[in-house]
């Protein structure tokens, strides 16, 4: 159908602008999304289109779905698998930070039976699970593929269909695992380099890492922030060299062998008031630790955890400092109360990234929370929240006597 017609009255510009503006959230919030562009809806008292088919169809053949990305579809979508389907998106990591569109099936007679008998939650899941072709925003410029013959080949080739869609799906997570780039990889080679010269690159921060020079090219919409290096450019660390816990001590080998603090600037002025949404986030420390620093063998001590977790929160003060242009003179900012909650075990010679988020300001009391994950994402090691409180530098000495 024209694009003139489908857009009568701005439907889909607004339909647009929702979706940019939930894009924008969730990359300012930090957390994902997965955006369904459903075919016309039907199924819903006011649309029974499926009077027709219940006529004709056996089992369930008209709750088949066809899933791709962008909106290269057309056609109806019933209600309920939609609403299965936004489920699954809440459930599946495959469905983070994707935009498809989805539609019955216009199923062949073969391929009408593999959906046959199957419920509308079991085709929606199948099918989310094995996307024809899913765009994922955040790496635009790349796109992968499964193919949705592999799913076809398995049911055909097989009487029981949920088994053979069981292990296509295991056949598929395991693709998606060692295929698809996670959140944590660098869109852009060329910026792979930049992390020697300390100018703006985390090479384990979130997909959307740009540098300084293609920020002009937000106006489309997509890049909206981007990290840079704070440490050791933004501070003059060179005193702490000797004395401080992790640049000194415990720096080196089998020991903290990377602790590299960016902190995240966000260029979108299209959605101020997004980004300004709570909690933001201001630090991320792409880190490595080594193999002498454990309690358990082989296990990191959850001192050193949150040691690392009070350094990021410190330079997470630091950002905010900058960007809130705090007044600080006199004061020192230290650390009241930190809480951690160890959820996974953290293994010694691991690479992670800790990501810090302001939840709050209350006169000189600064609230954060921070997560300890691993590089893609997926496993959350601890997570911390603590209390920075702007004491007098005087009065702290006088408490030192
Ligand atoms: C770029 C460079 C990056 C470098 C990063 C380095 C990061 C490292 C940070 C650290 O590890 S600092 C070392 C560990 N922390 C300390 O040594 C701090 C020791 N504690 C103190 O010196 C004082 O207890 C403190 C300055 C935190 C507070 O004393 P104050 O006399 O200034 O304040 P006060 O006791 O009146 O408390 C102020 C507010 O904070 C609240 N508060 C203080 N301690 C609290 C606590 N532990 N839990 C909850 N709330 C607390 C307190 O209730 C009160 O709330 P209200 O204003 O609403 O009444």
């Amino acid at each position: 159908m024209p694009f003139l017609i489908l857009n009568l009255f701005g439907v889909l510009d607004a339909k647009r602008s929702g979706e940019d503006a939930v894009k924008s959230y969730a990359m300012n919030s930090g957390c994902s999304y997965s955006i369904i562009r459903p075919g016309r809806l039907v199924g819903g008292p006011y649309t029974n289109l499926d009077l027709a088919t219940l006529f004709q169809v056996e089992g369930g053949a008209s709750n088949g779905v066809t899933v791709q990305s962008g909106d290269a579809l057309l056609g109806d979508c019933k209600r309920d698998v939609c609403a299965e389907a936004v489920l699954q998106c809440l459930e599946n990591r495959e469905c983070e930070d994707v935009v498809f569109s989805m539609h019955r099936f216009r199923a062949s007679s073969a391929t009408a039976s593999m959906t046959a008998g199957v419920s509308a939650a079991a085709a929606a899941a199948i099918f989310l699970s094995y996307p024809a072709r899913m765009e994922r925003d955040h790496h635009h410029d790349v796109q992968y593929s499964i193919s949705r013959e592999t799913i076809q080949q398995h049911t055909t080739s097989n009487n029981n269909i949920m088994t053979a869609w069981s292990s296509s799906l295991l056949d598929s997570n395991y693709w998606l695992r060692s295929n698809i780039p996670t959140k944590c990889e660098a869109v852009n080679n060329k910026k792979m380099d930049t992390v020697n010269n300390n100018k703006t690159f985390a090479s384990n921060t979130p997909a959307t890492v740009y540098g300084e020079e293609e920020e002009s090219n937000s106006a489309n919409g997509r890049i909206n922030y981007y990290y840079k290096r704070m440490n050791p450019n933004d501070v003059d660390r060179t005193s702490l060299m000797e004395s401080h816990a992790i640049f000194g001590p415990l720096w080196g080998e089998g020991l903290i062998e990377r602790y590299h603090v960016y902190k995240r600037i966000n260029t979108n002025n299209e959605h101020p008031q997004i980004v300004l949404q709570s909690p933001r986030e201001l630090t991320v420390v792409d880190l490595k630790v080594g193999k002498k620093l454990n309690g358990h063998d082989g296990i990191i001590h959850g001192g050193i955890i949150s040691l690392l977790f009070d350094e990021a929160m410190g330079w997470a003060y630091e950002c905010l400092q900058q960007q809130d242009q705090i007044d600080s003179s006199g004061m020192i900012i230290v650390t009241a109360n930190l809480t951690v909650n160890f959820r996974a075990p953290f293994l010694a010679g691991s690479e992670a990234v800790i990501r810090v988020y302001h939840n709050e300001t209350k006169g000189r009391k600064i609230y954060f929370s921070a997560r300890l994950e691993s590089k893609d994402g997926r496993v959350v090691f601890a997570e911390a929240s603590s209390l920075f409180v702007l004491a007098r530098k005087d009065k702290l000495r006088m408490k030192e006597r």
